[in-house]
């Protein structure tokens, strides 16, 4: 854990290294998902297989297909689901797609009084596949975040990939995927299973867009099937930034830092406090709290690695430094968090106020907790139904539009010396069709 504080000489080049930790990526990720990407493209299901088992440390009964996992397996987990959870995930859900529904937006058609018709009209994808990370937790939320928005926006086809490692399906994934829409589930994970989504295999039809979380390997994945397939954003490992003044509870702070730490030893959490004495307060209710949190071992070196206090003189600088760090949630845990999150603009989710903390949003609050990591949210944005849709433009024109707007289209096409462009148009002036 580093401690900074903007008052300090050198502050500058330490809050440079902080921003550039490689934690997303690195030369030894990249080279290791570009080779699994090639032995899947070259060796389809046999390859899933091998790398299943090298990496996920189990093998499937009956070859490839035996990643599928089939309708009986998901009636008989969600059988065995408490009911009470069963609650929890149909709360979450009903949530998510409420939030979802209003974001469905309108196709445009504009008359023009030249005398054309001009329109938009947004069309669901065929066919996505959405990634949910298994490897050191199971995430039957990220099952939620996936599929409803696909579902919601009218995707035909969800075919799901999460690993299961040591061959253990999560029944509360499966239930979650029932409950969710998801038309295919595949029990593949890691680069293997974004390189099967994008490439195809003879048991995986290929999908046109991969979305979802995952770890540095997933993300890295995605990166490197861009263009093959359509992406969301890059959502790798946790992050979170917690703004707070001196009013706060430093055991509070402590814990929404570690509530993002746990999710992997390569994820961020960084305090940022007008207070000194809060900054020692929430130190010291770190070292508290991993005393007896149940994944204290990743918590814990995730903070040790990655974790960050920074005293700043002012908000003015807090947000400045936040709007740098461009983080996947922002915490405002100030008097007036409303006003302080007004004069920041680059965070993937924002969590208002002390009763908010970030793990409302990652389960039952409704905006979407697959979110840009990595400062991408300088120009990402979380996951919606807009991953999930795409725009085609229409132009109906007739005579008369033609011929108000035609010539200039003719002089244009002329001037870019293109010939059959400025002849298309030029013939049907002539001709007087439409
Ligand atoms: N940004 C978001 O929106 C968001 C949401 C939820 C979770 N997350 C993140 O998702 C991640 C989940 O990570 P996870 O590891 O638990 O599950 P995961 O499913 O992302 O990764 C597991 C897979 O990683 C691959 N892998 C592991 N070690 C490898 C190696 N050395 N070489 C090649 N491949 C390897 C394996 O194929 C394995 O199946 C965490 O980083 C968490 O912070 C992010
Ligand atoms: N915080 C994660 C996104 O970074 C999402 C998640 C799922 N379950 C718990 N948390
Ligand atoms: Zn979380």
């Amino acid at each position: 854990m580093i401690r900074l504080s903007t008052a300090q000489p050198g502050f500058e080049s330490e809050f440079r290294a902080l921003l550039d930790q490689a934690r997303d990526t690195t030369a030894q990720v990249d080279a290791a998902v570009s080779s699994i990407i090639a032995e899947v493209r070259k060796g389809g299901d046999a390859a899933l297989l091998d790398l299943t088992t090298r990496f996920d440390r189990w093998t499937p009964e009956g070859g490839a297909a035996g990643l599928r996992v089939p309708s009986a397996a998901i009636d008989a987990a969600r059988a065995r689901c408490a009911p009470e959870l069963l609650d929890a995930l149909d709360l979450a859900a009903t949530r998510i797609e409420r939030f979802h529904a209003a974001q469905l937006p309108n196709d445009v058609e504009l008359d023009d009084p030249l005398g054309l018709t001009l329109g938009l009209r947004w069309g669901a994808i065929d066919a996505v596949g959405i990634y949910v990370p298994g490897g050191k937790a199971a995430y039957p939320s990220s099952v939620l975040m996936n599929a409803i928005p696909a579902r919601v926006a009218g995707v035909q086809r969800i075919a799901m990939a999460v690993p299961t490692p040591d061959g253990v399906l999560n029944d509360l994934v499966l239930a979650a995927a029932h409950r969710a829409g998801v038309t295919e589930i595949w029990r593949v994970g890691g680069a293997q299973a974004i390189a099967a989504l994008a490439w195809g295999t003879d048991n995986i039809q290929p999908v046109d867009r991969v979305a979802g979380p995952g770890n540095a390997y997933v993300a890295e994945a995605k990166r490197q099937v861009f263009g093959r397939v359509g992406i969301d954003s890059i959502a790798g490992p946790s992050e979170v930034v917690v703004l707070a003044d001196a009013s706060q509870n430093p055991s509070l702070i402590a814990i929404d830092l570690l509530a993002q730490a746990e999710h992997d030893e390569s994820a961020q959490s960084i305090l940022i406090t007008t207070s000194a004495q809060m900054a020692h307060a929430v130190e010291h209710a770190v070292t508290e709290h991993l005393a007896t949190l149940p994944r204290a071992g990743i918590a814990g070196a995730s903070w040790e690695k990655h974790g960050a206090i920074i005293v700043v003189r002012d908000w003015e600088e807090g947000a400045a430094l936040v709007d740098r760090l461009a983080p996947e949630h922002l915490e405002v845990m100030v008097a007036d968090p409303q006003a302080l999150f007004a004069r920041i603009r680059h965070a993937g989710a924002a969590f208002l106020g002390t009763y908010c903390p970030e793990a409302l949003g990652d389960y039952v609050a409704g905006p979407n907790h697959v979110l840009p990591t990595g400062r991408t949210a300088r120009f990402a944005s979380g996951l919606s139904v807009f991953d999930f849709l795409k725009r085609t433009t229409w132009i109906h024109a007739g005579k008369r539009g033609l011929e108000a707007i035609g010539p200039a289209a003719v002089a244009l096409a002329e001037a870019e010396g293109l010939g059959a462009h400025a002849r298309s148009v030029a013939m049907r002036l002539g001709q007087g069709q439409g």
